[in-house]
């Protein structure tokens, strides 16, 4: 097993007496997938919240690799390779979706837009920009407004700017909510794929046993703000704990 890429120890949330998160000490590796679930209100967005930096911890530490991350903005978290995909949050509606993406390349290759001035400039960052187009299937609707993408298409889109930026650690909040049937496994595919490049971590919140039972290597399920459950599919949604607590005693989809 490589050395952990994202490393979270102690973690803790209160929300006035409430805590949210609580203890959670884990480590993610490079190459591994891994499915937080739980129940409703069970912490799983705070959780990723703190580790993306949109929420700071009462207790506990971020680590990324060496480098603390605890006390960095959302900002500076990405610089050091937080991916986290936002629905719609990051697209802008009235470009197209080239340049959509080509805006996500150059803002990874940390160059200001004059940029553009440079034509050589411009013609690389395209053609990355088409790259990530044809890895997330939208080369047919490169030149459509981001607005006018179906919505399944958008989540693609989604997943195309997060791949631009070129995170260590991918994050996703129930990355097909929403989404027709026939986009579902298009997005799981890509979902599927980052992991295959063995210097990736991902990291994914989902209520979907389909989802969770097509993408996971490792589960780990958090209730009441603490960490239940952590281990490899099988044993974890066999675990009795995990069945009462989160599946119920039937072993039914919760969602
Ligand atoms: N900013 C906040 N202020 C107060 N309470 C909060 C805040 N954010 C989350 N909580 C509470 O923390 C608990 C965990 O919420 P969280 O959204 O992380 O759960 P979740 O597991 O993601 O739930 P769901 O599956 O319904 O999205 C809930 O009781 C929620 O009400």
């Amino acid at each position: 097993m490589p050395d952990p890429s994202l490393v979270t120890e102690g973690l803790t949330i209160r929300f006035g007496g409430h805590v949210a998160v609580n203890n959670v000490s884990c480590a993610f590796h490079p190459g591994e997938l891994t499915v937080i679930v739980g129940p409703n209100g069970a912490g799983k967005t705070t959780y990723f919240n703190l580790i993306s930096g949109q929420l700071s911890p009462s207790e506990g530490t971020v680590r990324k690799g060496g480098t603390d991350l605890t006390r960095m903005a959302p900002s500076a978290r990405a610089r050091h390779g937080i991916g986290r995909a936002f629905q719609l949050t990051n697209l802008f509606p009235n470009l197209s979706v080239l340049e959509n993406i080509r805006l996500a390349v150059q803002a990874r290759s940390g160059h200001g837009w004059r940029m553009f001035s440079n034509v050589g400039r411009f013609s690389t960052l395209t053609q990355e920009a088409r790259h990530y187009l044809e890895a997330t299937k939208l080369s047919e609707k490169a030149d459509m407004l981001a607005a006018e993408l179906p919505h399944g298409d958008q989540r693609k889109l989604e997943v195309a700017l997060l791949m631009a930026m070129e995170p260590d650690i991918y994050m996703f909040d129930e990355p097909t909510a929403g989404m027709s049937l026939d986009h579902t496994p298009d997005v799981l595919d890509l979902i599927a794929a980052l992991k295959q490049d063995k210097t990736k971590t991902v990291l994914l919140v989902e209520h979907k046993m389909s989802v969770v039972r097509a993408l996971a290597d490792r589960i780990i399920v958090l209730h009441n703000g603490e960490l239940l459950a952590d281990g490899p599919p099988d044993e974890v949604m066999q675990s009795q704990i995990v069945r009462d607590v989160y599946l119920g005693s039937s072993g039914e989809d919760a969602a």
